[in-house]
This record gives C-alpha cells, structure tokens and sequence, in this order.
C-alpha cells in the first residue's frame, strides 16, 4: 500500500481579486518526487507555501501525514524541510556557521552540520563568506539548511533557477541520492521542463491557479499529445494545400519571414517520403529538415497556449 503523505483538498487562495489558486487536488505519497510546472504566476509558490503552513488557503485543507497545520505546527516543523525562492543569507556570516545557526534551531550539533556540509558538497567552502558564493553553491547551501532536520517531506521552491547545466545536474543528483537513501518525499516548483521530466516521478502542470493535467512523463505525452513533428525551411512559402498526404496532417504552420515550416503529423514514416517527392518534383531547396518526437515543451504549448518561460 502506498503511505499518503501529502493530501491537498478543494484549496483555494485569493489575492484581492487575483485567483492564485483556485480549487486544488492533490495526494502525493510517500517517496514521491512531484513536479509543479508552470509559467509565472501559475500559483505554483502559493500552492507550496500553503503547504509549508506559511500561507493559510481561503477554503479547503491540507494535511502533511494525516496532520493539519491549525493542529499539529510544532510535529510538522520536525518533518519538514523547505527552501524558498531566492534565499538570502546574513552577509556576515560564513557557510559552516550559518548552518550551525539554523541547526541550532533545532537542537543539532555540529556533527549534523558537517554531515550536511558533506552531502552538498560544501566543505571546502565551509570558511567562505555566504556572499563569496556562487550561484549553484548558494542554491546547494539553500537546500542543506533544508536538510539540516533530515526532514521526510521537502519543499523547494526552484531551487535551480538562473543555474548552469552542470551545477543544476549537481542538485539533481543530491536530491535522487537523498530518495535512494531516506525515501524522502520531495515537491518542486520549476520552469524546466527537463528538470521536471529527470527529476520527477510525477509531473503537475499548472496554470493559472489549476491543475491543467498530471502523470508521469510517459503517460502526460501519450494522452494529452498525439503526433510527431517535422520542422523544415525552404526558399520559398508552402501552403497547407499544397502538401501531399492530407490525411496525415494534424496541424500545419508557415512563418513567411522566416520560410520555415512546422509539420504535426500522425506517422512521420507514412508521410515523410511523399513530403520528399513533392519538394523534389516541385524543386524546392531544402535548408533545414528535423524530424522529431513531442516534447513536454509541446505539450504545455498545446494546453496553455504560450512557452513555459513567457
Ligand atoms: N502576496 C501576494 N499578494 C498579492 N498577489 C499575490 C501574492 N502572492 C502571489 N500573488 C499573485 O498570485 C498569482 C500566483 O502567484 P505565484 O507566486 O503563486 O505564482 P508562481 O506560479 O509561483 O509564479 P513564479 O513562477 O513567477 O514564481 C500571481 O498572479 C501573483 O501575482
């Protein structure tokens, strides 16, 4: 039986007249790494602080391991860990001893500390100054405060924007290692499509305040996306009437400024050879040709709209 750790119930939160969140479901379970993918303003950060019991909702409820936060505050601040978007830390302290001041907090000591040190990957810098470090060192100093606790249920609220590759790969393979280990549960608000499909066992697409789909990867593409994709460019436009195998095309698009083309197609095997034939009959020069499989990208595009970063 899978052990229900986090159940969110009819949530709503209103700012004013801003609907941040607007009438959430939500169970996750126990060893779950869940994705809230969203572009700004989604709600995502409403949605965790109200987790976090920063943030009360309007109406529903919210239970951390059958425990309300009205109820059980003091039980839930020992289980849980959490770090908000773009921490700042006290200029004047050093990294070990910021984390001496927060594991103080919870009654740890310093062998706590440098265990922490260790699983971020911080030891060498436990002497430099927080405002010495960089970027991803920040976030991974950010993400061991909220392991200090060994907590059983994390929240991170992007914990890897503005990263390069490398230093995000990093954090990743923290948090996969942390699961390995303790069985951790982990939510996490992200931009990245491709942290939310690596990281994540489950990913939840928001927008504006709902849930517009969830599942795995897999099943997110299977049922809410069908097709493949041929993107092309060529000397000259091509209208959707011209195109050889109709029956095919599930959606056609031509940028004129650019003369380059996006095909979705159900088979891109069936279509592509008589697509050839007609460029090469025709004599259209071919710049470009990529063929490839929908992506997450597509298919927040497909439901919202809009890319995920605009
Ligand atoms: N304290 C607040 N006061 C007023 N409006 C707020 C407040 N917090 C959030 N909002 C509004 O609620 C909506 C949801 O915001 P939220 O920060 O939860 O979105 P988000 O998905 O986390 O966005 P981002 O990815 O930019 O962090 C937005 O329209 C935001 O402007």
């Amino acid at each position: 039986m899978k052990e229900v750790q986090i159940e969110v119930a009819g949530v709503i939160k209103h700012f004013k007249d801003v609907k941040a969140v607007n009438g959430i479901d939500l169970t996750i379970y126990k060893g779950e790494f869940v994705a809230l993918l969203g572009p700004n303003g989604a709600g995502k950060t409403t949605l965790v602080e109200m987790i976090e019991g920063i943030q009360k909702p309007d109406s529903g409820e919210i239970k951390l391991k059958g425990m309300t936060w009205a109820e059980n505050a003091r039980k839930l601040h020992q289980i849980i860990g959490l770090s908000l978007q773009e921490t700042r830390f006290i200029e004047k302290l050093r990294v070990r001893e910021t984390l001496e001041l927060f594991a103080s907090f919870y009654g740890l000591g310093s062998e706590r500390v440098e265990r922490v040190l260790e699983l971020v990957n911080l030891t060498e810098k436990q002497k430099a100054f927080t405002d010495k470090l960089s970027g991803g060192q920040r976030q991974r100093m950010a993400l061991g405060i909220s392991l200090l606790n060994e907590p059983e249920i994390l929240l991170l609220d992007e914990p890897t924007t503005g990263l390069d590759p490398n230093a995000r790969r990093e954090l990743w393979d923290i948090l996969l290692n942390l699961r390995k280990r303790k069985g951790t549960t982990l939510i996490l608000t992200t931009h990245y499509m491709e942290e939310a499909a690596y990281l994540c066992d489950r990913i939840v697409i928001m927008d504006q305040g709902s849930i517009l789909a969830e599942g795995t990867l897999k099943q997110l593409l299977s049922k809410h996306v069908k097709g493949e994709i041929i993107d092309f460019s060529i000397d000259r436009p091509l209208e959707k009437e011209a195109l050889p195998g109709q029956q095919a095309i599930l959606n056609y698009t031509f940028e004129k400024e650019t003369l380059s083309g996006e095909l979705l197609v159900t088979d891109i095997v069936e279509f592509l050879p008589d697509f050839l034939l007609y460029v090469q009959k025709e004599k259209i020069r071919i710049d470009s040709l990529e063929c490839r499989k929908l992506t997450l990208d597509d298919l927040f595009t497909s439901m919202t709209g809009r890319h995920i970063n605009q």
